[in-house]
């Protein structure tokens, strides 16, 4: 793990989905092509702007999302059922998640209709349901969202907008509720620790209150909150960490997108190339994430231990 250096404000590229502005795809590809039909010509104001993703990525895998069009009255009520965590220990721990199950107190899974509803309701009651149509609504637009952002990483990539997005279609995402109550001694206690998310884009949404912090440029870089804007994690996720404090509680929400348990993940046959080999084996989503939860805590070389694991 590096070792935790000076602490400094960083302000990540932002990408917006209406960004009037020119990208290097369009000078590139549709630049060159004279005699393209109109009807396949993209219009110039309605092109995304993928110098951010594609720079975000390529430097410190982090970007904020902003103009995204995700009501902020549902992120709002999605917070505000956070007052879960206010509850006395005994209710919360009617969803305790069990020893190698991967959804439960602190973890859930997207996938089928109404799955998040259903599982608020199966294990905490009727009087949940409200929660979990909060929750639910909540994952739907996540997915959303994060299909438009996979079309923007599919086309910065050079992959065209539908590839990334079809790959995770019916994707079986994780959505986790993460609560941090003030702590008396800060700086002997670290959030979740140091980690890199082994899924293939995080979106998070935090709270007002600050605490996350990226490991760039050598050193840790705090990530002021924007309201209003998600922080979008992707590719190899650059190492963060949550950190609290001694006045107040703080709460954000992470949805992982993962593709479906079934799916075999590997590379785009177009980004595979005699100066770029595969390194990873073939794996099915479903072996990864069993990995994660039964034999290995994820850290920054989680895919290369996953990798060592499979050949074994
Ligand atoms: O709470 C945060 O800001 C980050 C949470 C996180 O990294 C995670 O849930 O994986
Ligand atoms: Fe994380």
């Amino acid at each position: 793990m590096p070792p935790p250096g000076e602490r400094s404000n960083f302000l990540p590229t932002s990408v917006t989905k209406n960004q009037h502005q020119p990208s290097a795809l369009d000078a590139s590809i549709l630049g060159s092509e004279s005699d393209m039909p109109s009807q396949f010509i993209w219009p110039h104001h309605e092109r995304p702007c993928l110098e951010a993703p594609q720079l975000a990525c390529k430097k410190h895998g982090v970007f904020m999302v902003v103009n995204h069009g995700v009501d902020p009255g549902l992120v709002d009520r999605a917070h505000r059922c956070m007052d879960f965590f206010s509850m006395q220990l005994c209710e919360k721990q009617k969803a305790k998640r069990k020893i190698g199950e991967n959804s439960g107190y602190s973890s859930g899974f997207v996938g089928s209709p109404n799955i998040v509803e259903q599982y608020f309701v199966s294990v905490m009651g009727q009087d949940f349901r409200h929660f979990g149509k909060v929750y639910q609504e909540y994952c739907e637009a996540m997915n959303k969202l994060s299909m438009e952002v996979m079309e923007l990483l599919g086309l910065s990539l050079v992959l065209g907008r539908a590839y990334l997005r079809d790959f995770f279609q019916g994707n079986d995402s994780i959505l986790r509720l993460n609560h941090y109550p003030p702590c008396p001694k800060p700086d002997l206690a670290l959030g979740t620790g140091p980690h890199a998310d082994p899924t293939a884009l995080t979106i998070l949404d935090q709270d007002q209150v600050g605490g996350l912090q990226v490991f760039a440029d050598h050193q840790w870089n705090s990530l002021t909150p924007i309201p209003g804007a998600f922080v979008a994690l992707c590719y190899k996720s650059c190492l963060h960490r949550p950190v609290v404090n001694n006045e107040r509680a703080r709460r954000s929400i992470a949805y992982f997108v993962c593709t479906k348990m079934n799916k075999t993940v590997t590379p785009a046959t177009a980004l595979v190339n005699v100066e770029n080999p595969r390194i990873y084996p073939d794996f099915k989503w479903a072996t990864f994430l069993e990995f994660t939860q039964k034999h290995y805590k994820v850290n920054m070389k989680t895919l290369e231990a996953f990798s060592n694991w499979l050949q074994k």
